[in-house]
């Protein structure tokens, strides 16, 4: 907040003096709200000086509005033609935010660089705690840009973690005020206690990470809850339903029964693909592919504090997972299998890219047991946390003895440079 020309002044001379690696600029003069921040006298002092020297500046509607002479905004063209002119006064990017646009049930915002122009769309979330979201979105900006993420990335970030966050916070009541504030801690309201008494996500619970198959299991004579409950004590220590066949009901019935074994035991249940049935089932989570529903949808549906994973074969989808809030990565085919048809193999070397890539604890998959699970595991990147297998456990006679060799395996592989024992 800026509220005067002589500091902005000040403020240009230091950054002169003292140049930093990013500058966000929030031109704060109207909030949402609708309170007066910085009157007229301050528009020149802006345009002139402070923003040919900004990375981006983030006007909203209002602000925007002001800083082109009152022109109106209605449409989100508006918006486009906005954004061009307020570029041409100096800043590398320019977002302009449309939360305030009449008749859009999506809050629209719109980021030119010069070049190309970005439409970002989040739903418009109904509630009262929309006090200082565009400086928690200016601050979540500059917070990427130092860990040294391309602008779109972290344009795209912060507005999900803002979105995310007042989806959270929409109920809660601070304060006697008209608006309250959301509540900005959601992401570390992961490391707390969930209502089942399960520690939420861990990434070391990738380790051993049993995957099943109602195909497979079937073959073998064996319910999905015996299969579920060898599983878990050879040493599972996550479990996915992966039940491709399964009628709606059917699977809901038995994810309600495995859950209750995996709670008993501490270990998290994700569900393969379905997010009704997790949702059905109060489920830790859900894994989902690239054409399932996309992640950041899961990701509302579900809430922050579930567990949501997502597979990726490239760097680039690894990027978009951790924009779209997922947990962890699932990598692979890294070796041929049989579980998955026309499932293209990304090799070993194919894992490391994507795990080096990855912001998240990764998990690698396909065509994985005890003869090649170390070699996986010593590839050498400490986000690899673990391995998921279908059939080296499952398309067996005896789960129990299965898992207890892989467990064993892992627990004597060299993880994060350190001698892990279980
Ligand atoms: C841990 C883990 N990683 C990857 C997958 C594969 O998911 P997807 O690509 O959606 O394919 P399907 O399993 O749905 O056939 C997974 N299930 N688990
Ligand atoms: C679901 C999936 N996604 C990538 S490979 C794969 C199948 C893994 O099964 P298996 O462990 O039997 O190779
Ligand atoms: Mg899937």
């Amino acid at each position: 907040m800026l509220p005067s020309v002589g500091i902005v002044k000040i403020l240009c001379k230091t950054l002169r003096e003292f140049p930093v690696q990013a500058l966000v600029v929030d031109p704060v003069m109207v909030s949402t709200s609708g309170d007066v921040l910085a009157g007229p006298s301050i528009l020149s002092v802006f345009r002139e000086e402070l923003f040919p020297m900004a990375d981006i500046i983030t006007p909203n509607l209002k602000e925007a509005s002001a800083l082109l002479d009152g022109v109106q905004l209605e449409t989100v063209d508006d918006l486009r033609s906005a954004a061009r002119l307020l570029y041409d006064m100096g800043p590398k990017n320019v977002l302009v935010k449309g939360g305030d646009l009449p008749d859009s049930s999506d809050a629209v915002d719109i980021l030119f660089n010069g070049d190309n122009f970005y439409e970002l769309r989040s739903p418009r979330i109904k509630t009262r705690n929309t006090h200082g979201t565009g400086c928690s979105l200016a601050s979540c900006i500059a917070a990427e840009l130092a860990k040294g993420y391309l602008m779109v990335s972290a344009v795209k970030v912060a507005k999900r973690f803002v979105e995310t966050a007042l989806d959270y916070s929409k109920d809660i009541v601070i304060g006697n005020g008209l608006q309250g504030p959301f509540d900005h801690l959601l992401r570390l309201k992961g490391h707390s206690q969930d209502c089942h008494g399960l520690q939420a996500f861990n990434p070391s619970d990738l380790l051993l990470y049993a995957v099943t198959d109602s195909e497979m299991n079937k073959k073998w004579g064996r319910s999905i809850t015996d299969a579920v409950k060898a599983a878990i004590e050879g040493g599972a220590t996550i479990v996915q339903l992966r039940e491709k066949d399964a009628e709606t009901q059917d699977f809901l019935e038995s994810a309600k029964a495995c859950l209750k074994i995996c709670h008993s035991h501490g270990v998290p249940l994700l569900i393969n693909d379905r997010i009704d049935i997790a949702l059905a089932c109060d489920a830790d989570g859900v894994h989902v592919g690239q054409s399932d529903m996309p992640a950041h949808v899961a990701r509302t549906l579900l809430g922050p504090e579930k567990i949501i994973g997502v597979s990726c074969k490239t760097p680039e989808q690894a990027q978009q997972a951790w924009v779209d809030g997922a947990d962890y990565i699932g990598c692979g085919g890294v070796y041929p299998t049989n579980t998955k048809e026309n499932n293209i193999t990304v090799g070993l070397d194919g894992l490391k890219t994507v795990c080096m890539a990855s912001k998240l604890p990764v998990v690698a998959i396909g065509g994985i047991g005890v003869s090649n699970a170390r070699i996986v595991m010593e590839i050498g990147v400490p986000n690899l946390k673990g391995v998921a297998v279908v059939s080296a456990l499952f398309d067996r006679e005896c789960v129990l003895t299965e898992t207890r060799k892989l467990h064993a395996m892992l627990s004597e592989s060299n993880i994060d440079g350190t001698l892990k024992k279980l």
